[in-house]
């Protein structure tokens, strides 16, 4: 077997030896290639992967060689484009496979790197080893600095004013993301009302409109929950059911708020479940800090799914808001991993990506190659402790027990009996946490009997209506007896974010639920049922929640500021 072959087995882990790359490696007893030239091809590609998939991608690769599957282009793409060429001989197959797209592949690469704005080879060169196009924190390219104006305190107009004086205005997001950290540079986003992108290096941690909680930090993905809600004073109270650190509920309050000025109505309530003692903390301090005190009533240490629905309590609860624990797949990724951002061939050749929009996910016969159905291929490339589980199987159960304990709580939410609407996110990549329990708590009794469907896309506001990366349907991963425009349609409703994209949004996924209203009588009657049901959960593991952004815990965990009096209405 060639180095390309070998080392698209070894990630493909066909012989299920599991662990880390550096553990896969050199349990192979029968490598033709030495275990350290497999790692260093697959380490360098990996950090050229960002680069190359879209080069891959662009040259339509995929589309004519048959025999080449994601991770095999990507490998010869490097070596090819970065090395001395391929490691094998003159009438290889791979090899062959790969010259034959010479030209268009550089001619595709020089293009790739104008895009993102290297004038030479060595300047990007120097960009890939820096790690300056990953999307890690420290990325310069791929993930603008999102800033959130918090409407409670200031004004955008205000903000622009003072904090923004003297930044130029675009509207062209590549140029945020292109530019250095200290360039005076912002984009009004088009699609959340008060949210700016500036470069990703851009530090405000230290101006006054941050520490007095003016502006905050928040992807653009993480807006999207409390905007798509659309809460409005006649949808009554809001719940956030898991609310910590509590970017959304504070985003929720600053529309409430919003919304009743213009309606001169009384603002709702929004009261904020979080179960976690030490993270209802950070909630608390959040919350104060962003002045939503006045509208946030914080059950500290509740657990959401022990709220009893149908009590006089949430009587006046019409709008929930559910953001609860997931895998975090769609956060940032660690520095000890290999990540392979893998090449489609759907995405092949004048097409953008990536789109999804209501489509099957294109599985190609080369499967055993490609372990991962996902655009991204993560393994870790040090063993830290022995065990030696596949990584695949651990993910499948703790995406299972994710999944069920998702649904679990937007089942939940679809027991208050006079909601109306729903949010339901993750920043999970998986289908499993996403399409999977949206499409599962649809099939619900308690769905089915208080009549909650999702929200269209054409009826959702402006902003999530225009947003183009929808739902996406993976074969196998659940039972298909859906119809088929039903499907579509309910695909067409769910919105979707990926990571590291022209974007510059985390991975994210979010829909939203309506229903039309029943006689409150009817609905009070059904709540019983659902209470017993919820009475059978025994609340889930700690170790899955994922920990807030450390910039979070920072502005949370910063001075305390003047209490404000708290009312509920
Ligand atoms: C993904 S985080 C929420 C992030 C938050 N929405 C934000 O934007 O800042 C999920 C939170 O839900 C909390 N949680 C998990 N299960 C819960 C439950 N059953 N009831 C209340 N909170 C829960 C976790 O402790 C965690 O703080």
């Amino acid at each position: 077997m060639s180095l390309y072959y070998e080392a698209a087995a070894v990630l493909a882990n066909a012989d299920k030896v599991g662990g880390s790359l550096k553990s896969r490696l050199y349990k192979q007893k029968d490598l033709k290639s030495s275990p350290a030239q497999i790692f260093a091809l697959v380490a360098e590609s990996s950090k050229w992967s960002i680069v190359l998939r879209d080069v891959v991608e662009k040259s339509g690769l995929l589309t004519e060689e048959k025999k080449l599957t994601p991770v095999l282009a990507l490998l010869l793409a490097h070596d090819l484009l970065l090395k001395n060429g391929i490691v094998a001989p003159a009438n290889h197959v791979l090899k062959l496979a790969i010259n034959r797209h010479k030209a268009r592949l550089q001619a595709e690469f020089t293009k790739t790197r104008i895009r993102l704005g290297y004038s030479t080879v060595a300047a990007l060169k120097e960009a890939v080893r820096d790690g300056a196009l990953e999307d890690s924190p420290e990325n310069a390219v791929r993930h603008p600095r999102w800033v959130r104006i918090n409407t409670l305190k200031t004004t955008l107009a205000e903000q622009l004013a003072t904090t923004f004086a003297g930044y130029q205005k675009t509207e062209d997001l590549a140029a945020i993301l292109t530019a250095s950290g200290n360039a005076k540079i912002l984009l009004e986003d088009p699609h959340i009302p008060n949210l700016l992108a500036l470069p990703s290096k851009a530090d405000l941690s230290k101006s006054s409109a941050y520490t007095k909680g003016q502006i905050i930090f928040q992807d653009k993905a993480s807006c999207f929950p409390a905007y798509l809600l659309n809460a409005s004073p006649e949808d009554g109270d809001v719940v956030d059911g898991c609310a910590a650190p509590g970017n959304k509920t504070t985003h929720l309050a600053a529309i409430c708020s919003e919304r009743s000025q213009l309606a001169d109505a009384l603002a709702q309530g929004v009261v904020a479940f979080e179960k976690d003692p030490a993270r209802a903390l950070i909630l608390k301090k959040m919350v104060k800090l962003a002045s939503a005190d006045k509208l946030v009533s914080i059950k500290a240490s509740s657990d959401f799914l022990a709220a009893k629905a149908g009590s006089n309590e949430f009587a006046n609860v019409g709008a929930l808001l559910l953001d609860p624990s997931c895998s975090g797949s769609g956060i940032v990724g660690r520095d000890d991993i290999v990540k392979l951002h893998l090449p489609s061939a759907s995405l092949s050749a004048n097409t953008d990506r990536p789109q999804s929009k209501g489509k099957k996910r294109k599985r190609e016969p080369e499967k055993e190659t490609q372990p991962d159905t996902d655009a991204t291929l993560q393994l870790e490339t040090d063993d830290t402790a022995p065990e030696e589980t596949p990584l695949e199987g651990k993910l499948a159960e703790r995406l299972q027990a994710l999944s069920t304990f998702q649904r679990r709580i937007l089942e939940h939410a679809m027991r208050f009996p006079n909601a109306r609407k729903i949010t339901y996110s993750t920043c999970s990549i998986y289908f499993e946490e996403n399409e999977s329990v949206v499409f599962n708590a649809l099939a619900s009794t308690i769905a089915k009997e208080r009549g909650w469907r999702i929200l269209k896309r054409e009826d959702q506001v402006e902003g999530m209506r225009n947003w183009k990366k929808r739902g996406v349907w993976e074969d196998g991963k659940m039972e298909d007896n859906l119809n088929s425009e039903m499907k579509v349609e309910a695909l067409e409703g769910c919105i979707r974010c990926e990571k590291a994209t022209e974007d510059g949004t985390m991975g994210f996924f979010v829909a939203a639920f309506t229903r039309d209203g029943g006689s409150r009588q009817d609905v009070l009657q059904m709540t019983g049922a659902g209470d017993d049901e919820d009475e059978e959960w025994n609340g889930f593991s700690d170790a899955e929640i994922p920990t807030p952004a450390p910039e979070l815990m920072a502005q949370a965990t910063g001075k305390t500021r003047k209490k404000k009096k708290k009312h509920m209405n």
